[in-house]
């Protein structure tokens, strides 16, 4: 898979070269359920019509310059989405550089620029993609915007418990220190990538940490395991059940995030002990 970092300054020069494609839209932030229908729909058309199939996305996310959120909780850097998105079959992964000039360009400015002259033939996004100047755009405008030159698929919503599936829905469930919900909606536990040196882990960038407190983890590197404890404060993470820590455990690391422990009182002869339970057993 090759990823192209798309700017007004290189635009001209991919467009020059552009072949047939399907284009899945999105931001895409943490690889959920939907984000995957989306993709897996985008897959199939780009099969049934033999053309290659491209993701284009945004990056920052547009939340943090219109919203003007400067503390953006990133479920994923942009190295684990490509990873993501290569399992998935995609061909071209476009990171457009998104700021206040590209978020200026209107509907139609956006798809004649970035979808029709880049090739793309078919765009497939969720039911509530938007695009253009205030997001002016959505899957109704998208077809019409490009002059009848791209198809559209518009993916329902997919839901869990009667909810969207959304990138915002797994941030709060990490900040609520919720991960054993997170299967649900990912398919997998959260992890995270960290460096580990002594007894801290410290989480690369882009990755957003649950709320304080004890979680039962597991601690992988490419050959090595191990299921532990953690706590995570404001410091950040701390191994706390393992006495001597293994040598593998320096270096890089990768944490799942199992679920939450309990704090929980118990008398042991006459004193109160605190003492941690996984939520469920
Ligand atoms: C050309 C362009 C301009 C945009 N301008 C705005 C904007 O002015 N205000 C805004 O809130 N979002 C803007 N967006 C962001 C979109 O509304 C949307 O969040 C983004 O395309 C990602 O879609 P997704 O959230 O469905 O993944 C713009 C997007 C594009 C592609
Ligand atoms: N639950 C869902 N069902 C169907 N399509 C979805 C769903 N969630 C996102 N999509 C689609 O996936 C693409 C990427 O979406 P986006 O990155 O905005 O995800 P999101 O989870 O809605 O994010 P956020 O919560 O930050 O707004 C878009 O085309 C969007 O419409």
């Amino acid at each position: 898979m090759e990823t192209i970092y798309l700017n007004k300054e290189n635009l001209a020069a991919y467009q020059e070269v552009a072949s047939a494609k399907v284009m899945a839209l999105g931001c895409f932030d943490g690889l959920h359920h939907g984000h995957v229908k989306v993709i897996q729909t985008a897959w199939q058309e780009a099969k049934e019509r033999q053309v290659s199939l491209s993701v284009m996305s945004f990056f920052p996310h547009p939340k943090t310059i219109m919203g003007g959120k400067a503390c953006f909780h990133y479920l994923m850097p942009q190295s684990e989405k490509e990873k993501r998105f290569c399992e998935l079959g995609v061909d071209t992964f476009y990171l457009v550089e998104f700021d206040r000039d590209f978020a200026g360009l209107s509907s139609q400015e956006f798809v004649k620029e970035y979808l029709v002259n880049l090739g793309v033939i078919h765009a497939v996004a969720g039911y509530d993609f938007s695009y253009g100047s205030r997001g002016a755009g959505n899957m109704d405008t998208l077809n019409q915007d490009s002059g009848d030159r791209i198809d559209v698929t518009t993916v329902d919503k997919v839901e869990y418990n009667g909810e969207k599936i959304s990138s915002t829905r797994i941030r709060e469930l990490l900040l609520e220190g919720n991960v054993e919900e997170l299967p649900y909606l990912i398919g997998y536990s959260y992890e995270i990538k960290c460096e580990g040196a002594g007894s801290v882990l410290t989480p690369f960038s882009h990755f957003t940490l649950p709320a304080p407190g004890r979680y039962d983890v597991i601690l992988k590197n490419k050959c090595k395991s191990i299921q532990t404890e953690v706590t995570v404060n404001e410091k950040g993470v701390t191994l706390t059940s393992i006495d001597p820590i293994p040598s593998w455990l320096e270096g890089n690391l990768t944490i799942v995030w199992n679920q939450r422990m309990k704090a929980e009182k118990v008398q042991m002869g006459k004193k109160d002990h605190t003492i941690f339970r996984p939520l469920f057993v």
